[in-house]
C-alpha cells in the first residue's frame, strides 16, 4: 500500500493505480478505523480493481466546542489495518493542503442537508460535502463507498454527485455492528463502561420501533416510545427520534413509501447516530 502524504505525489500514485485503465474505489475516513470502516475498503474491492482511501478530520465539518480536538487519532495503526484489509493507495492529507490560504469555497446542499444533523450541527454539512467534493475531485475514483451509519451524509453525498454530475458511482453500505448491536464508530472510544452498556437502548429502541411502525403501530406513539426508552438510559439531550423519507430526509408523520427510523443522542459527553429501514408487512395503499 502506497501511503501519499503530498499532495504533488497523489496524481501520479493514480495513474500508476489506474494503469490501463483499471477501476478505482475510495473510501474516505477521519481514522481511528474499525470493522465499519474496514467493510467500506472490502466492498471497494469486490466494486473496482483498485481501492484508495483517505485519513483526514475535517475540520470544517467540527463546530465550536465539538470534538475536534479529542477526535481519536492513530495513523500508524490505521495504515496496518488498511493494508492488511486490501488497500492500494493511503491519501492523507492535511488542513493546509485541502485549504490553502485564501480558500474561500463552500459547497451547500440544499434540503435534504437541512434538517437533523444539519440543525443539530449547524454547518456540519456544508464541511462535509466541501470536503467530499474536494476528495472526489483529486481522486476521481470510478465509485466512492460511504456507510448507512450516517445515513443523512450519504443522502446528502447522493445529492452532491448527482446535482453536479460528477462521473462517480455513490455505493452506500450497510451498518456494520458490535455482537450487542451497536453501530461501530470511532466515537464509540469515548464511552465509559457503564455508557457503552446503557448505548445499546439506542439500537434497541430503534428496532422496537421500526417493527411497531412495519406491524401498522401509529408512527408519533412509537416514536415516543423509542424517544422515552432512551431518555430512561440516560440519554440527554436526544436531538431527534424520526421515521423520515430514504431519499429526501423530510419527516413522515404515517408510514409510506421508502422509509428510515433515524436517530442522534447524547450520553455523557457523546453523541450517537443510528438508524434502521423500516419494512412495511402490508403495502401502500392507492
Ligand atoms: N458501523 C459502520 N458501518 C458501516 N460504515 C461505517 C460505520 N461507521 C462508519 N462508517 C462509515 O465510514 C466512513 C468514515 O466514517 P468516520 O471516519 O466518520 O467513522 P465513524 O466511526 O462514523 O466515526 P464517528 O464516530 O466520527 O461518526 C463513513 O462513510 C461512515 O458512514
Ligand atoms: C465523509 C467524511 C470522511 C468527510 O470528512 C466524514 O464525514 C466521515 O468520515 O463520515
Ligand atoms: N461520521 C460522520 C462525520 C462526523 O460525525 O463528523
Amino acid at each position: 500500500m502506497q501511503i501519499i502524504r503530498e499532495i504533488s505525489a497523489l496524481e501520479p500514485a493514480l495513474w500508476s493505480l489506474r494503469g490501463k485503465g483499471e477501476r478505482i474505489a475510495l473510501v474516505p475516513t477521519m481514522g481511528a478505523l474499525h470493522e465499519g470502516h474496514l467493510t467500506l475498503v472490502r466492498e471497494g474491492r469486490r466494486r473496482a480493481d483498485k481501492v484508495a482511501a483517505t485519513i483526514f478530520v475535517n475540520p470544517l465539518q467540527f463546530g465550536a466546542g465539538e470534538d475536534l480536538d479529542r477526535y481519536p487519532r492513530q495513523e500508524e495503526a490505521d495504515a496496518a489495518l488498511l493494508r492488511a484489509a486490501g488497500c492500494d493507495l493511503l491519501w492523507l492529507p492535511t488542513a493546509a493542503q485541502l485549504y490553502p490560504p485564501g480558500f474561500a469555497t463552500t459547497i451547500r446542499v440544499a434540503g435534504v442537508s437541512e434538517r437533523w444533523d444539519g440543525a443539530a450541527r449547524p454547518g456540519h454539512f456544508d464541511g462535509v460535502a466541501t470536503v467530499v467534493a474536494k476528495l472526489l475531485l483529486a481522486v476521481r475514483p470510478d465509485v466512492a463507498l460511504f456507510g448507512e451509519k450516517d445515513f443523512q451524509q450519504l443522502a446528502v453525498i447522493r445529492r452532491l454527485v448527482a446535482d453536479l454530475a460528477l462521473p462517480i458511482e455513490v455505493a452506500g453500505v450497510a451498518t456494520v455492528r458490535d455482537s450487542d448491536g451497536l453501530a461501530l464508530s470511532s466515537r464509540n472510544a469515548y464511552l465509559s463502561a457503564e455508557e457503552r452498556r446503557r448505548a445499546l437502548a439506542l439500537p434497541e429502541a430503534l428496532r422496537e420501533a421500526a417493527a411497531a411502525i412495519a406491524g401498522g403501530a401509529p408512527v408519533a406513539a412509537s416514536l415516543e416510545t423509542a424517544a422515552a426508552r432512551l431518555w430512561a438510559a440516560g440519554f440527554d439531550p436526544i436531538d431527534y427520534v424520526a421515521l423520515v423519507d430514504a431519499e429526501s430526509l423530510e419527516p413522515l408523520a404515517e408510514a409510506r413509501g421508502r422509509m428510515r427510523l433515524i436517530a442522534a443522542a447524547r450520553l455523557g459527553t457523546t453523541r450517537l447516530i443510528d438508524n434502521l429501514p423500516v419494512e412495511r408487512s402490508v403495502p401502500d395503499q392507492g
